[in-house]
């Protein structure tokens, strides 16, 4: 039996590398009463036997900063804690083996080179030079991280709980969860077998064990066990301890040195589940049972590669489950289901990389009840419906595990577990040539092959232009010239109903909301910093009742927002309602002419202006009409019934054809949204970025007497030269294909990188968005007068900057 403590401020669940780091970081931002309990002993579970690569580049600029801080933690921490963390700089080396790799690797170097991370482009032979054992008879390239490293999983971990101890944070092993116990939506205690703790606060990391441990406080965390093999080396003649990290993705194996020998791992296209349920409570520092059929495949890999692998002995072979997520992102955040329930779990194997900076942004969130920086691309609420099916979460996470070192196409979509959420369309637009792309598991059409003329709806991945550039132009063609019509059903959709339900928004809503009903009012929610939490549309339905429709993936979060921020006592209910309403979205200067047609009610301009929020009846369907746009277009938003959407599309289809409607996808939403300038929440605005550097200044009601969230920090923010402002890019060279992640040059010095990337038909170029920087102040002159160039894959190429939309900067199609 344990002195256990009968209540705590935080507790910390799990005492692998994450919880020990979480309870480092607050123990040293002087956060007083955390206790961090522990099953069997620390690091037990899945940290002790992790691989210990440090490698830092990521797609996100955030996560890789995350990662930086981990290698920064690690610099310091022996010296700081007098623990060893067999830490080592010793860089990493990523090879290429084909022209296509080649091209990423140094879209790699691009991106490692917006983000401000040092990495060298190497030919075969400087490569061998660093790691004198490998063949390099196929490697076309490679790329040298000299900042990245390796350490001992285990004493790493120690080292962060020793700090912890000496900074006060109470540590109990051999303590088992239980129970969590939840009352009026907030944590208030752990149930332990040595009793109850009361808790404010509680932190889940406990591996792959956090999925049952969520379930106990009805919270989802959805990640699955996989079992991770690699193998561990004799001395190896001509392994140094400097030797760098390497990672050969096209044989899908990693190396690093060992106490003069090599570990060696893979991740196999077939990976199998840890297939237990529930997992078991006392694997404390074990293993699963070696599979060398299913690691064979990795080894002859390996072998061509290393020979010298093949003449020495084998120390020891691992295979060890790891938690491994759906989309092969880590697990951060606040659970939306509970009040104080944080999670920090599903690693993917780069938990030993993360775990300095997942602890030090986890710990901030606990503390202070919000991140360090945006961290949408491993926020707990980016998941959906579909995470909460054990067997989807498994079939896509091995999925996933299968593609961590495969290609990283851009426009990639998963194939595994679909079609899962399918709109009433569906079939419908697959006969009509649909190439589906998945978001939140449904199913979405991202653009139309014509079948008569014998085109395929499938990708074909590439780094250049891919196969469907010409379909995505029709489509766009057809949006500027006549009309095109988007299944957009996956759309979010809230109502906010109650007596206060405009207090309550205007609250929470940058823009104003007070209007009178049938109103629509494009809005961002904005934090304390003044960085946009939401962007979506809110109407006005009724004197105590608004619509409120966002993007598909930001479901989760946004109601999350909406629903935490609504001030207290007021009476204002949120429920979503997604899945009751089909949303058809026609666009295009013939789209008036179309809906006429199809209904008796008035939609001149006059009667149904931008803006504005109507039922209207169209062919026999009862249809919540908004006339908004993401296209640049005349149009509306058609939300309807589920059931009457077959019907609704049908009639506006036949009405449509003749007039040259054409169905439409998301891609082709990308080209049009790129050219009219609209922001896109996730790529050019989020949390980091305040309506003010996004050039959004006139969403907000700084000019009205209302009291809003994040006000002060923009009333600040706008007293200052802007550090920041987005601006649009086009590239002289129409022919280059813009992906996102692009630095930016202005007058030769690195200012920026582009958030998006893409093609816009009608101004027949590609087009970016990034921010250019400038700490003593960016305004338009500033912007306007510099000569630009984008650096793509390593190349740079001139550019031109932009401030006003491409396409329409009047507004004058969507007024018409
Ligand atoms: N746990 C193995 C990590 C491999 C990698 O960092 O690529």
């Amino acid at each position: 039996m344990t002195d256990l403590p009968s209540s705590a401020k935080i507790v910390i669940i799990g005492g692998g590398i994450v919880g020990a780091s979480v309870a480092f970081h607050l123990g040293a931002m002087g956060v007083s009463d955390v206790l961090l309990l522990e099953r069997g002993k620390l690091t037990s579970g899945s940290t002790w036997h992790a691989a210990g690569l440090v490698g830092q580049l990521r797609t996100s600029a955030n996560i890789t900063q995350l990662l930086g801080y981990s290698v920064a933690l690690y610099d310091r921490l022996e010296a700081e804690t007098g623990q060893a963390t067999g830490w080592k700089r010793n860089g990493g080396l990523r090879l290429a083996c084909n022209p296509e790799r080649w091209t990423e690797v140094k879209r790699q170097a691009t991106t490692a080179r917006s983000f401000g991370l040092e990495m060298h482009l190497l030919s075969p032979k400087e490569a061998q030079d660093l790691w004198p054992l490998m063949q390099i008879d196929d490697v076309v390239g490679a790329a040298f991280l000299p900042t990245d490293g390796q350490v001992s999983p285990s004493d790493i971990s120690a080292a962060l709980a020793k700090g912890a101890r000496m900074k006060g944070v109470t540590i109990r092993e051999g303590v088992s969860v239980l129970d969590v116990v939840v009352e009026d939506g907030k944590v208030a205690a752990v149930v332990t077998d040595q009793g109850q703790v009361e808790c404010d606060k509680l932190v889940i990391c406990a591996g792959q064990w956090s999925r049952e441990i969520g379930r106990l406080a009805g919270v989802n965390i959805p990640l699955v066990s996989v079992q991770h093999q690699y193998l561990i080396t004799e001395p190896v003649p001509g392994v140094t301890p400097g030797l760098p990290t390497l990672r050969d993705p096209d044989r899908l194996t990693y190396w690093k040195e060992e106490v003069g020998g090599l570990v060696m791992g893979g991740y196999e296209p077939n990976p199998k589940l840890w297939d237990v349920d529930p997992l078991p409570s006392d694997f404390e520092f074990q293993l699963l049972e070696n599979d060398l059929d299913h690691f064979e495949p990795i080894m002859e890999q390996a072998l061509g590669r290393v020979p010298a692998l093949g003449e020495v002995g084998i120390r020891q072979f691992i295979n060890g489950p790891e938690s491994f997520t759906p989309d092969g992102n880590f697990i951060l955040g606040e659970a939306p289901e509970v009040k104080n329930i944080f999670v920090g779990a599903g690693f993917n194997a780069f938990g030993i990389a993360s775990g300095g900076g997942a602890g030090m942004a986890l710990a901030e969130w606990v503390a202070k009840g919000a991140p360090p920086f945006d961290l949408w691309p491993v926020d707990i609420r980016r998941f959906g419906r579909n995470h909460q099916d054990l067997g989807w979460i498994r079939t896509r996470t091995l999925e996933a595990y299968a593609k961590h070192y495969t290609m990283a196409w851009p426009f990639e979509e998963h194939h595994s577990g679909r079609p899962l959420r399918r709109s009433p369309l569906y079939d419908r637009l697959k006969a009509e040539g649909a190439a589906f792309g998945e978001k939140l598991g449904f199913e979405r059409a991202n653009w139309f092959a014509d079948l008569a003329a014998g085109e395929v709806p499938e990708d074909h991945y590439t780094y250049g232009r891919q196969n469907w550039f010409g379909a995505v132009g029709r489509e766009h063609k057809a949006a500027r010239e006549a009309a095109v019509l988007f299944d957009q059903t996956s759309f979010a959709k809230f109502e906010l109903v109650g007596r206060d339900a405009e207090a309550a928004l205007s609250w929470i809503a940058a823009n104003d909301v007070a209007k009178p009903v049938g109103h629509l009012v494009y809005t961002q929610m904005l934090n304390d910093r003044g960085g946009i939490e939401c962007d979506l549309t809110v109407s006005r339905l009724a004197v105590d009742k608004y619509y409120v429709v966002t993007g598909t993936g930001f479901a989760t979060h946004d109601f999350h927002w909406i629903a935490s921020n609504i001030p207290a006592g007021m009476d204002a209910r949120l429920s979503d309602v997604t899945s009751q309403f089909a949303t058809l979205v026609l666009m295009g200067p013939k789209a008036r002419e179309i809906l006429s047609g199809l209904t008796r009610d008035d939609i001149s301009h006059a009667a149904f202006p931008f803006g504005r929020a109507r039922p209207l009846q169209i062919a026999g369907c009862p249809v919540l009409a908004l006339r908004v746009t993401y296209v640049g277009e005349l149009g509306w938003e058609l939300h309807v019934p589920t059931e009457f959407a077959l019907t609704l599309y049908e009639a506006l289809m036949e009405a449509g054809r003749p007039l040259g409607l054409r169905l439409a996808g998301y891609r082709a939403i990308e080209s049009l949204r790129l050219e009219k300038g609209y922001r896109a929440w996730g790529a050019e605005i989020g949390p980091d970025h305040s309506p003010l550097v996004a050039g959004m200044g006139m969403f907000v009601k700084l000019k009205k007497p209302i009291p809003f969230l994040g006000r002060a920090a923009i009333e600040a923010q706008a007293a200052r030269p802007l550090p920041r402002l987005l601006a649009a890019f086009t590239t002289v060279d129409p022919s280059l294909v813009l992906l996102g992640r692009e630095t930016i040059y202005r007058n030769g010095e690195r200012v920026g990188w582009l958030a998006s990337g893409g093609y816009g038909y009608t101004v027949e170029k590609p087009i970016g968005y990034g921010y250019v920087r400038n700490p003593a102040g960016v305004d338009r002159d500033y912007v306007l007068t510099g000569a630009y160039e984008l650096e793509i894959a390593g190349e740079r190429y001139p550019a031109e900057v932009h401030l006003d939309a491409l396409y329409d900067p009047q507004g004058s199609k969507i007024r018409a």
